[in-house]
């Protein structure tokens, strides 16, 4: 069973981790699943367990293969992303299928709103609601306890669906959404974008089945209604690096969910953690998304896919942008490893994803640990 090093204390679709966590040495839980081939299908170590390995660069994928080419381009491609998940856990995407324009319009939505002054952000404030959605201001959060409040405003939406009326304001992650006036057409780019990119995820984690060895549908059914987030971030300029080395942008953490799909902006900042401690750079690339593997997939995947750490430092003298999708399953889905979806052990879970979201966006987020 796999354990974390140290406590989070995160944010929306994002777990903390400071300590370099268990660098997915997952003896124990490949041992496991070893010992049982699924009835789903997966052959006994036909995929090895996330590397401990010092990568030094993000692969890059063409996911063009996968959209419209034959079952060969898409097994090939599908095996790509495996290794990228296996080796690093993120990877650039590109002829992902989503109109520039598109991506575009986001970013100036977001540039938009943030500018604007504070009164009008805090009307729309997520403090308004109990399922985290609306907007926070700097230092709003802080996804790593041993730093100080991270740098960085943002504005969250989910998945609204035909029950969110009802299911507003009574406790749950359910619910509307908060839309403010200005800047206009924010609402239309944030609602296409949204659309998208949770495509977009469902096709990722289809990729991601065969990657594994499954069938390719094998996680729809715990997507069908998936409660993905997105979440628009704007992070001030930090000319020359942090003046206190404790003052980032993002702090280190992994993402909570089943994948992150990023766009940022052509400032920089990201970087991932590999195996030596190391920060490596994930510089944008023109047209690329930027995929990751939360803690959900990790778990899924029995270990083989790496949910990694990673950090925001904004040290240039601007405003960076960037627009995060965060895939999740549905919310009445039981987190554990593979044992629904191929019949190997189980790692024992026992968390909603609502529980587990949960845990994760709430201000009390020591406990946010899957088995
Ligand atoms: O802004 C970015 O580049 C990454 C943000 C991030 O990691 C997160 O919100 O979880
Ligand atoms: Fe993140």
């Amino acid at each position: 069973m796999r354990r974390y090093v140290g406590r989070a204390d995160t944010c929306i679709g994002t777990r903390r981790n400071s300590e370099p966590k268990e660098e997915h040495d997952m003896t124990e839980t490949i041992s496991s699943t070893h010992s049982d081939s699924g009835p789903a299908g997966v052959t006994t170590g036909a995929v090895p367990p996330a590397k401990s390995i010092p990568f030094t660069q993000v692969p890059l994928v063409d996911f063009q293969g996968f959209r419209d080419g034959t079952d060969a381009d898409k097994k090939r491609v599908a095996a790509e992303i495996g290794k990228a998940l296996n080796d690093v856990g993120f990877f650039y995407l590109v002829n992902h299928g989503i109109p520039a324009g598109d991506v575009a319009d986001v970013f100036g939505a977001a540039r938009g709103f943030f500018t604007q002054p504070a009164g009008r952000k805090d009307a729309v404030s997520s403090e308004n609601t109990s399922n985290h959605r609306g907007y926070f201001p700097m230092g709003g959060e802080n996804v790593d306890p041993a730093h100080t409040r991270d740098l960085k405003e943002g504005f969250d939406i989910g998945f609204e669906g035909p029950l969110a009326q009802e299911a507003a304001g009574k406790g749950g992650l359910r619910g509307l959404n908060q839309w403010p006036d200005d800047p206009p057409g924010f609402r239309p780019a944030l609602e296409r974008y949204y659309e998208h990119t949770v495509a977009l995820g469902r096709d990722l984690c289809r990729a991601f089945a065969l990657a594994l060895d499954m069938e390719e549908d094998t996680f729809d059914r715990e997507i069908e209604h998936s409660e993905s987030r997105m979440r628009l971030l704007s992070y001030p300029p930090q000319p020359g690096g942090p003046k206190d080395s404790r003052a980032f942008g993002a702090g280190a953490h992994t993402d909570c969910g089943c994948l992150t799909i990023l766009a940022q902006d052509a400032i920089g900042g990201l970087s991932a953690r590999n195996s030596a401690g190391d920060w490596i750079a994930v510089d944008p690339i023109e047209n690329a998304l930027i995929c990751n593997v939360g803690d959900i997939m990790e778990q899924w995947s029995g270990g083989r896919f790496a949910s990694t750490v990673h950090r925001v430092i904004n040290d240039s003298d601007r405003i960076r942008y960037s627009v995060a999708l965060f895939f999740n399953p549905n919310l009445d889905v039981v987190v554990d490893s593979f044992k629904s979806l191929t019949g190997a052990k189980s790692a024992g879970g026992k968390s909603t994803t609502e529980e587990y979201l949960g845990c994760c966006f709430s201000e009390t987020r020591s406990a946010c640990q899957l088995p």
